[in-house]
């Protein structure tokens, strides 16, 4: 049997306690979703509060058939008592703490994955937390050098090549050898994760029009084409550099499996728009699942009954089936 999946409770002062007793009622009313037994890696009195059972445990192993009866929790004391909407350095400590226990309980195999609930990047960036996301804090526990994200819907999947820095440091920082990277690992996860056996690979434009021929920008002849080139010569379905602004139509998508995109919004306003309550977020390239919502925090609603577990319940889905089938 598949190991429990671990779930990390992100920002106390977020949605991911409220999300996260959600996804334990969804899966035990509907078995059908295919959700693993899941632990929650937080603090004990903040991951009761939430109007569902808990049953502490000490190992993830017990999660198995305690997720009958309430939702596991490994215990992660916070520092201080979580506020909904009140975000606090003070728990950053044991935020970040929450994220390295369940990758080391990924890396050892004790879980067969791990969840991420939403962090809030600049509460922890107050705290001194180096890194810009889970993405890269995740790729650097695991000595990942390349982690490349994903966000995965039922119509679109999208990677951004440069992701949390600002657009025009995006610009200034885009490569052909970037790209080749972020698609090369994309076309590898497609074919493992996504029993995709040949992979198409839509590499999006920079500029209007995909720089008109050089008229609005020439990135796409230095940086883009040659990046094409270099996937195409490795044998790698991969086409472009197509016009941002007409690669996501309906009709569009049906032509690509995934989009490379050259930078973070360019890839998840597509993504968000279509369907932001089933699209996920996923870490390729580590040695173990890291899936997640592809929401934040959501401190102005948190507290209030109105998160919606959607997202996260897609997230705990597509790391049970990555994990069932990498098993
Ligand atoms: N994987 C992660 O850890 C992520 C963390 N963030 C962090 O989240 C914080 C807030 O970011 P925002 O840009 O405000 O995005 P957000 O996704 O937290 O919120 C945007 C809007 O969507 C709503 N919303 C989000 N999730 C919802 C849900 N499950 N149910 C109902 N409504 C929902 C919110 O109420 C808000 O109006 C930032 O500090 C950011 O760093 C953002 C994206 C991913
Ligand atoms: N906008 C996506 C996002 O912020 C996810 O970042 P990460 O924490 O999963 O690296």
């Amino acid at each position: 049997m598949t190991a429990p999946l671990a779930l990390t409770m992100g920002d106390p002062a977020g949605i991911g306690g409220e999300i996260a007793a959600g996804a334990w009622l969804a899966s035990r009313q509907n078995p059908g979703l295919g959700i693993h037994p899941f632990c929650l890696i937080g603090d004990v009195r903040w991951a009761g509060g939430f109007g569902i059972p808990i049953e502490v445990i000490d190992d993830p192993a017990a999660a198995a058939t305690a997720f009958a009866r309430a939702l596991p929790v490994l215990a992660h004391p916070l520092a201080t008592p979580a506020i909904p909407g009140q975000p606090d350095p003070a728990n950053a400590a044991a935020i970040i703490g929450a994220i390295e226990r369940a990758t080391s309980l990924a890396m050892s195999g004790t879980t067969s994955a791990m969840v991420t609930n939403p962090i809030a990047k600049s509460v922890l960036y107050a705290a001194g937390f180096k890194h810009p996301g889970h993405t890269e804090f995740i790729g650097a526990l695991t000595n990942t050098p390349t982690p490349i994200m994903m966000l995965a819907g039922p119509a679109l999947r999208v990677v951004p090549v440069t992701v949390h820095v600002s657009l025009r440091r995006a610009i200034e920082t885009l490569t052909t050898e970037a790209i080749i990277t972020a698609a090369t690992i994309t076309h590898a996860a497609l074919i493992r994760d996504f029993a995709i056996p040949t992979p198409r690979l839509a590499i999006a434009g920079l500029n209007p029009h995909a720089g008109e021929s050089g008229a609005m920008g020439d990135d796409e002849t230095r940086i883009i084409a040659p990046a094409i080139a270099g996937l195409r010569a490795a044998e790698i379905d991969a086409f472009g550099p197509l016009p941002p602004d007409t690669m996501f139509t309906p009709i569009a998508l049906q032509g690509y499996d995934a989009a490379i995109c050259m930078y973070h919004d360019q890839a998840l306003i597509p993504l968000k728009t279509i369907d932001m309550e089933n699209s996920v977020n996923i870490t390729l390239g580590l040695p173990i699942i890291r899936t997640s919502p592809d929401h934040g925090t959501a401190f102005d609603i948190a507290g209030k009954g109105l998160a919606r577990p959607a997202s996260l319940i897609a997230a705990l889905r597509m790391a049970s089936i990555m994990a069932g089938q990498r098993a």
